[in-house]
């Protein structure tokens, strides 16, 4: 498997009542995929949007890849629901269900969908290493889950490191605080797939700023 440099805008800052828009608008602008921030105001203290939006937004883009970030308490109640929204990509946090990791990959894949597995800040990386033989995906959290906007966290790149390190074809997320000024950090720690909110929607230029996010990528991919 060859590793792809991918950039998946979040949503979480934009206009959200004119969210089909302002998504259309990143993807023509070349963002590779959508990565949607679900809260459920119990994992984490803030509330987003659930699976009947994801729904509408899926009937109004047909083709894009749809990766949920689910910082939610129960990952396992919302699986059905947001492969019937037509969700591509799982992504869930262990650490609220550090007992059933494996029970709910085997549900999301069954459902359809590929799996994404993500840690807090305060997460050690190792403990994904019993679960990556079910993942498509690890994200390593940069901010605290929650709020977009917030300062990267650049004392995770060890984290991401040691994933490529042990696992040199697993896609790697990185997400939070990610933008020009701290993408060729995450891009050389060895991040492939990269998502970028604030830098991407208050950019005058969006285009610009997911090309140039993408060249750090795949500069970086060349070298390793
Ligand atoms: O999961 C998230 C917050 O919990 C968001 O995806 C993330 O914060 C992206 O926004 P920004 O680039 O503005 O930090
Ligand atoms: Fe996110």
């Amino acid at each position: 498997m060859s590793l792809k440099a991918k950039i998946g805008p979040s949503i979480l800052n934009a206009d959200l009542c004119a969210l089909y828009e302002e998504s259309q608008k990143l993807l023509d602008n070349g963002a590779d995929y959508l990565h949607l921030d679900v809260m459920d105001g119990h994992f984490v203290p803030n509330l987003t949007f659930g699976h009947p939006v994801v729904k509408c937004l899926r009937n109004k883009i047909k083709n894009a890849f749809f990766e949920t970030h689910m910082m939610v308490s129960k990952p396992e109640q919302w699986i059905e629901n947001m492969a019937d929204a037509g969700v591509d990509q799982y992504t869930f946090h262990i650490e609220p269900v550090v007992n059933s990791v494996p029970d709910i990959c085997r549900k999301v894949r069954e459902a359809g969908m590929k799996v994404g597995l993500a840690l807090k800040p305060g997460t050690e990386v190792d403990v994904v290493k019993d679960y990556i033989s079910m993942a498509d995906m690890i994200l390593i959290m940069t901010v605290e889950p929650g709020f977009g906007g917030q300062k990267f966290m650049s004392d995770m790149m060890p984290k991401v490191k040691w994933l490529r390190e042990n696992y040199p074809n697993l896609d790697i997320e990185v997400d939070g605080g990610v933008g020009l000024n701290t993408i060729d950090e995450c891009a050389k720690a060895g991040a492939n797939m990269i998502v970028s909110g604030t830098a991407v929607i208050q950019s005058p230029d969006q285009k610009e700023v997911i090309g140039k996010l993408k060249k750090s990528v795949e500069c970086a991919l060349h070298k390793h």
